[in-house]
């Protein structure tokens, strides 16, 4: 089966110099990858290569990124456009701020749907309720009429995530979900992104600082330390016995860690 998505050697600078380097991962349709690393070693810059959206400064200089046999890497912007959104989708750690604060919900996504498809207002409202419902946002209709100043973070990553599902994309990648949410709140967004998984089979990538979170949303994880993969694998295999020193120590800055305990530990 080939790889809904494959990093082949990856290298990723910003202006010029490095920021990751040889980056080699596979996820299938369906998987979740987990990304995790201290701060600043190179995480959310690999998901927005997989996007092509690394800005003026920023260039994969070496190797391939494959999204279902097309090279990401040599696409035309035009190209690009068509991916995202429907193909390729991404959910911020802070949906609200992304939100534009002087429209309604409903009126952003009516828009953004538009973009993509022939879609009335009444269809559009619809489709989103529904999915709203399954992100666990009870009262779609209010949440459309309201501002997203109106709706608490959590209620406003829902929004967020409801807006990048509503097309069904095969990839959906995710720069710490759930970070801004308070812990009760985390709990539920992760059962409810791992509902969506199940229903839409939609591969996702995780980057997040919450082993917890990986330990109970990751098929597989990726342990980066300055921009250098430390490790590679089976989630449970990686969280239950880390082979590298780094992976070892991060294991270790989260107290209690075992696997009865990951469920507990989904937190901040
Ligand atoms: N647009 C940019 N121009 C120049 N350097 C950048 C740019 N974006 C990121 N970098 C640098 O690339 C490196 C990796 O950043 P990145 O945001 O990918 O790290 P991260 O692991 O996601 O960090 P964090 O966990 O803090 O979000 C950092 O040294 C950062 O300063």
């Amino acid at each position: 089966m080939e790889a809904l998505l494959k990093l082949d050697h990856v290298t990723i600078c910003y202006n010029g110099e490095p920021v990751v380097q040889d980056i080699n991962l596979e996820l299938n349709k369906g998987e979740i990858l987990g990304v995790v690393g201290e701060s600043g070693s190179g995480k959310s810059t690999i998901i927005k290569a997989v996007m092509g959206l690394l800005g003026n400064e920023g260039m994969v200089t070496e190797g391939d990124i494959w999204y279902m046999g097309r090279n990401v890497v040599d696409m035309s912007e035009k190209e690009l456009r068509t991916l995202l959104g429907p193909e390729i989708a991404m959910v911020f750690q802070d949906s609200g701020a992304a939100l534009c604060p002087i429209r309604t919900v409903g009126d952003q996504i009516y828009e953004s749907m538009r973009e993509h498809e022939k879609i009335s207002r009444r269809e559009c409202e619809e489709r989103t309720i529904e999915m709203m419902e399954k992100i666990g946002l009870k009262d779609g209709r209010r949440v459309l009429r309201s501002y997203p100043f109106e709706l608490s973070g959590g209620m406003n990553q829902r929004v967020g995530i409801c807006i990048s599902m509503l097309q069904h994309p095969s990839l959906l990648l995710a720069d710490e979900p759930t970070s801004a949410l308070d812990v009760i709140v985390q709990k539920q967004v992760v059962e409810e992104m791992l509902l969506l998984r199940q229903e839409y089979h939609t591969a996702m990538i995780i980057v997040t600082h919450n082993i917890g979170v990986v330990g109970k949303m990751a098929d597989k994880v990726l342990v980066l330390k300055n921009g250098k993969v430390m490790e590679y694998g089976d989630t449970r295999q990686i969280l239950d016995d880390p082979q590298d020193p780094y992976t070892k120590e991060l294991m270790n800055s989260v107290p209690r860690l075992n696997r009865g305990k990951l469920e507990s530990i989904c937190t901040g």
